[in-house]
């Protein structure tokens, strides 16, 4: 050949095989022939599915018949369907109909036989399961033809001869290629539409390949037609990385190896049968996953290579339920040759499948998951072959346990990666999903967890997202959208496509609570809090609240209370028991009640969730978070002093006699610097509140008694109510115009101090300072808190800033939440 001259373009052979969903009407069937017609193939075989339902219909109609009930509407109706779907799709449909009427006959006639004889063999049976591929076949084919398509129609029971196994049923290789050379030679066409589901025998019998026979099917006549491709088209994207209506972030995998595809498939996530690759294993042939409704996405590619360029070790994950764990358990089998041959034996003599495997290496049991309609019967089989054992009490019992589930998490980048059983673990851990039994084959792909079915859904999320595979989901539940909460939740919204893009977090909205309502969402994807609260609410209800949070699959779980309600606080421990992180500005837990406060430690120390409270003491300032590290690095506390409260730093700081004291403190309230009751903020309870917490985070156990508080409320404004008390707030005006004019004449400014010592001397008090004082250069809400340590002796550790206000302290609400966020897995 002459070299200058280009090589022709190689020609394709193509094989595709279209599910029931692609082929459920007459306008997706003309969609597919759409395809098909241009589809630039040189050789082109198209195998059918039934059309969908039609497998049911028919198999629903079988037991009809042989139960001696009613089939003939159904039939009728079945009929019908096609018939209508020929008259939709054909301009000349009569030849079509007259084959659906035979075809409807023959139907009728082994139906009515099935009816009388009640004990209906194989083979009628499996003629009536299979007429559905028969019937789709023949439309498709006519509507080929009349759009002027070059097809011949073959009947796979000519062609096609198996043989049953316990394996299933094994192609005949010789006889089929025999017999299909035979059939080419009658019909020369090069393109071809082939009936899936359906062969013959080796008696010549018309028999299926049994269940998602026709992924079989394709891969066997492309395999016999030497195909260069086998296409599956279905109403799916390709192999997703889980079931999607569990994940819905489940991603389309663009490539895999057969290995990552047949232990993906085990749990049917909507993946091809391993049974059908089979074929296409023998030869290489790789297998592309498509979606009719979008033939412009490329799908999964399946075949011997996978995705050398994955960009982690696990590719997907799969979940299945209705599972069952049955254990073998007893210090007699330590050691002792041929117990498992026993148990698997047993087993297999009861005819049950063993799903998963796990032995530990001292011996002393063997579990085994098993489908949970089959369990009694494993169980029983283990006692019946052990019974001996169990007699002579070397065998401690054998235990059953339904309400099992298997994860597994799958890929060939698993294999020689260290680390991904710790990360599968770590995330099921954090998600607070015990795990019951482990297996991994030695081949590393698929590392599988037996878990209790409630936990399933919140696993699977959990692990998907700890691969990467679907952001850290995390279920929030705000409570109090007041000054603070209504700040957070502006910010959530507006920070939320940043952490989904850069920080892969997907923070769901899935509750907001008022003092009387409660507004509660599904999906909570969308963030626009406001516009939610204009729907319709619940009562309001704490227990609905924690029960909603807790009834979705997201993995995590948040309450964040923005209110300073003392009721909500007491909620917080059964809260956290629950597996429900918590964190608030609310200062009524961390100063409250000592025994509630320790109740909540406990709780969180159990259940592992997480309490945040940072923003209780200087709001957005990192207090808390500092003492905690001159703590927990071994530093000693000597003391602790300040100006704890944003609102008294304002009002100080702006109070110099020219306004009276109480127009500032209105200014405060309107601010957002006050508490909800402003009268916290003028007796020091606030302060003092916070010194408590400064305390308890010390490890001494401090109560609001302990605390020495010098209140600025006049004697006669304490027991009123707060509207009473705001519209009598010029009362304070005289005394502290007072103070103030005292202080001055000593060159001091008023300053309200807290101070706490090692020795759990506590106090808050106004005191005058000299005007070189540091705290008498602060500005605005600046508060300023002075760790004086061992480390920090001559010259305290200062935190100073901003202390109060809606956004600063939103903001330290939002980082607790963000850390919580990178303690459950996210990266940030
Ligand atoms: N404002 C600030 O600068 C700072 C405030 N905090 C704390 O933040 C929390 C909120 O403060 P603000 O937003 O300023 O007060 P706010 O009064 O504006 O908001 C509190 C909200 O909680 C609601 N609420 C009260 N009881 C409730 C209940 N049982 N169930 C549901 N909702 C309830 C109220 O109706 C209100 O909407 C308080 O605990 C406060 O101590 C902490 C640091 C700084
Ligand atoms: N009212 C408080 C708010 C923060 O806790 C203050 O003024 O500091």
């Amino acid at each position: 050949m002459d070299s200058s001259q280009s090589a022709p373009p190689k020609l394709l052979r193509r094989a595709h095989k279209f599910g029931g969903s692609s082929l459920a009407d007459a306008g997706r069937i003309r969609h597919v022939a759409g395809l098909l017609l241009a589809d630039d193939a040189s050789n082109q075989i198209a195998v059918s599915s039934a059309m969908h339902g039609t497998t049911n219909a028919l198999v629903a109609l079988g037991d009809a018949a042989t139960a001696g009930g009613e089939w003939k509407d159904a039939l009728e109706t079945l009929c019908q369907r096609h018939r209508e779907t020929a008259r939709a799709l054909l301009e000349q449909p009569d030849a079509l109909l007259a084959k659906i009427d035979a075809l409807c006959g023959e139907l009728a006639d082994l139906l009515q036989a099935t009816s009388l004889l009640r004990q209906p063999g194989r083979t009628a049976l499996e003629r009536i399961h299979g007429m559905g591929e028969v019937l789709s076949t023949s439309l498709l084919h006519a509507h080929l033809v009349e759009r002027g398509g070059d097809y011949a129609l073959l009947d796979a029971r000519e062609v096609l001869v198996v043989r049953h196994t316990d394996l299933g049923a094994v192609v005949d290789w010789e006889q089929s290629a025999r017999n299909l050379a035979d059939w080419r030679a009658r019909h020369p066409q090069s393109r071809a539409n082939v009936t899936g589901f359906v062969a013959r025998d080796e008696r010549g019998l018309p028999t299926t390949l049994g269940r998602n026979g026709s992924d079989y099917s394709a891969a066997i006549f492309a395999s016999l037609f030497e195909a260069d491709e086998l296409h599956i088209w279905s109403d799916v994207d390709g192999v997703l990385s889980a079931d999607p209506r569990l994940v819905p972030e489940a991603v389309p995998l663009a490539a895999m190896s057969y290995r990552e595809a047949c232990e993906l498939a085990y749990f049917g996530a909507k993946v091809i049968h391993p049974q059908t690759m089979t074929p296409a294993i023998a030869r290489g042939l790789p297998i592309l996953m498509r979606n009719t409704f979008r033939p412009e996405f490329p799908g999964t590619r399946i075949d011997a290579d996978g995705d050398r360029a994955a960009a982690g070790p696990v590719k997907g994950l799969t979940l299945g339920g209705h599972l069952a764990l049955v254990c073998l358990e007893g210090a007699g089998l330590i050691g002792v040759p041929g117990t498992a041959e026993r148990v698997f034996a047993a087993l297999h003599a009861a005819h049950i499948s063993v799903v998963m495997i796990s032995q530990g290496s001292s011996e002393h049991s063997i579990c085994c998951v098993v489908h949970e309609r089959e369990a009694a019967a494993a169980r029983d089989a283990l006692r019946d072959a052990f019974a001996r054992e169990l007699a002579g009490a070397q065998v401690q019992g054998v235990t059953m346990q339904a309400g099992i589930s298997v994860l597994a998490a799958v890929g060939d980048g698993m294999a020689g990666t260290p680390g991904v059983a710790a990360r599968m673990f770590d995330a099921l851990a954090r998600a607070r999903v015990n795990i019951r039994a482990i297996a991994q084959g030695a081949s590393e792909r698929n590392i599988s967890v037996a878990i209790d079915s409630a936990d399933a859904a919140r696993a699977l999320r959990a692990v998907h997202a700890a691969f990467w595979l679907s952001p850290q989901t995390i279920a929030l539940a705000v409570i109090g959208p007041g000054k603070v909460g209504s700040a957070l939740l502006d910010q959530l919204q507006a920070a939320l496509p940043r952490l989904r893009s850069q920080h892969n977090i997907d923070l769901r909205l899935r509750a907001l609570a008022t003092r009387n309502q409660l507004w509660l969402c599904e999906h909570g994807g969308d963030a626009d809090w406001r516009a939610r609260m204009q729907g319709t609410p619940s009562e309001a209800s704490l227990d609905t609240l924690a029960t909603h949070l807790l009834d979705t699959h997201l993995p995590h779980a948040v309450v964040i209370d923005c209110s300073a309600s003392d009721s909500v606080a007491q909620r917080y421990s059964e809260w956290l028991a629950a597996g429900i992180h918590v964190i608030t500005p609310n200062k009524q837990a961390g100063a409250g009640p000592l025994e509630r406060f320790e109740a909540i430690r406990a709780a969180r120390a159990k259940s592992g969730a997480r309490f945040r409270y940072e923003a209780t003491v200087g709001a957005g300032l990192p207090v808390i978070s500092t003492l905690r590290d001159l703590l927990d690095t071994g530093d000693e506390l000597l003391a602790i002093e300040g100006i704890f409260s944003g609102t008294l730093a304002w009002l100080f700081n702006k109070f110099d006699g020219e306004k009276p004291f109480s127009e500032l403190v209105r200014e405060a309230h309107a601010l957002g610097y006050t508490e909800p009751d402003p009268r916290d903020d003028l007796s020091g309870t606030d302060v003092a509140r916070k010194l408590v917490i400064l305390a308890r985070e010390s490890g001494m156990p401090l109560s609001l008694g302990n605390v020495a508080v010098e209140s600025l409320v006049p004697e006669t404004l304490r027991g009123a109510d707060r509207d009473t008390f705001m519209a009598g707030l010029e009362l304070l005006d005289a005394p502290m115009l007072a103070r103030l004019e005292a202080a001055r004449a000593k060159g001091c400014a008023l300053r309200y101090v807290a101070r706490l010592e090692r020795d759990g001397k506590a106090s808050v008090a106004l005191r005058e300072l000299p005007a070189d004082h540091a705290f008498a250069h602060l500005r605005l809400t600046d508060n300023c808190v002075s760790f004086t340590t061992r480390r920090y002796c001559d010259n305290p550790l200062v935190v100073q800033g901003p202390g109060a206000g809606p956004e600063v302290t939103a903001a330290g609400v939002f980082s607790d939440l963000l850390r919580l966020a990178a303690a459950l897995g996210a990266k940030l």
